[in-house]
């Protein structure tokens, strides 16, 4: 990453998914999207579909796509909506997806995700959980999707990060807290600055035409929300004392915390761009990660050799 010649957009940080992709034409076109059943997921879906790309919700509850599959299918020029079953934390359901697919895949949007899980719990394979599903899951099916990607010729891989990589460097030492103790926060946030390495390390993609950009989509109340307490919720400021939940004026509604996913995905103004880093719809600048800062990519999740690491890391674990 090269941050003299950061990439820069027209849109504001509060663009919606729909207003980034205005007079793009995704006809032909075929996208993956995970967890795209509720909050930022589904309103990437709603705007890939509406720009006419056929898109398949990759979810734990393939029923639960139905409502949004049935709306998108009554507007006129919008492309179809199919759900598929997938559970990211399961390396055989991560397989059977894969081996499902036929033809090529032009969009891949690693979206969902789990945060800050009380305490840890283990996948199938036996790794933490948030480590499973944020990272090792997403990494798992691009591999598996890779002869897919290729055949689009221009495929590209969004990767759903978040601010909270900044604070917390994936530990290669010990990434599945079987060392350390177990924190909830460091472990969501490790998993996130995977999710920028996976970007970075994807850079080996680049000659096969496949491009894998990260991006944080900013505060969004959703469903992602539902393993914190109420004490947690009100030191955020977004529950009052009477427990009702309520946006800070800088949260993003679902439509906008998309728009970072869908721009990266579609828009032909960062078409052939790849290992970066976005937030509010512009390539973030690098910050020290350790400063408490507010906005920026760390240094730490853009380094390109722990990128290198870390996908020999989870290449071994995938492969086990
Ligand atoms: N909401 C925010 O403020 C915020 C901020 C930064 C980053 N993010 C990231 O945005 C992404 C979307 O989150 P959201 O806010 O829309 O939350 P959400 O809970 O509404 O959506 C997450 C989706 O992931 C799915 N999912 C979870 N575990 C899964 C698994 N094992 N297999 C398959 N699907 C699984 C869920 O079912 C859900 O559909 C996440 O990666 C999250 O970390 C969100």
């Amino acid at each position: 990453m090269n941050a003299s010649s950061r990439i820069t957009t027209p849109f504001a940080p509060g663009a919606t998914a729909l207003e980034v992709i205005d007079g793009v034409d995704l006809a032909g076109r075929r996208a993956v999207v995970t967890g795209g059943t509720s909050g930022i997921g589904a309103e990437t879906v709603r705007a890939l579909a509406l720009a006419g790309a056929e898109v398949i919700v990759a979810t734990r509850r393939p029923e639960t796509a139905g409502l949004l599959a049935s709306e998108l299918s009554r507007v006129p020029g919008a492309g179809p909506v199919r759900a598929q079953a997938l559970e990211l934390s399961d390396l055989s359901s991560v397989r059977n997806f894969a081996e499902g697919w036929q033809g090529p895949l032009d969009i891949l949007v690693a979206n969902a995700g789990i945060m800050a899980l009380p305490q840890r719990v283990t996948s199938a394979e036996g790794w933490e959980m948030q480590l499973a599903t944020n990272y090792l899951g997403h990494f798992a099916l691009a591999t598996a999707l890779l002869p897919s990607m290729q055949a689009s010729g221009s495929a590209r891989m969004v990767i759903v990060s978040s601010g909270a990589h900044r604070a917390f460097p994936l530990d290669l030492a010990d990434p599945q807290f079987e060392q350390r103790p177990y924190d909830p926060w460091a472990a969501y946030g490790q998993s996130k600055s995977a999710d920028v390495l996976l970007a970075v390390g994807a850079r080996r993609w680049w000659s096969e035409g496949i491009t894998a950009n990260a991006v944080n989509p900013g505060y969004v109340l959703t469903n992602l929300q539902r393993h914190l307490d109420d004490d947690t919720m009100r030191s955020f400021g977004v529950m009052d004392d009477d427990g009702k939940v309520k946006p800070l004026p800088y949260y993003k509604t679902p439509p906008q915390g998309a728009a970072g996913s869908v721009l990266l995905a579609a828009s032909p103004l960062v078409a052939g761009v790849t290992g970066r880093y976005f937030e509010d719809n512009q390539e973030a600048a690098v910050v020290s990660g350790d400063k408490g800062e507010a906005s920026g990519v760390a240094a730490h999740a853009v380094d390109p050799t722990v990128a290198d690491r870390l996908w020999d890391y989870a290449t071994d674990a995938i492969s086990r």
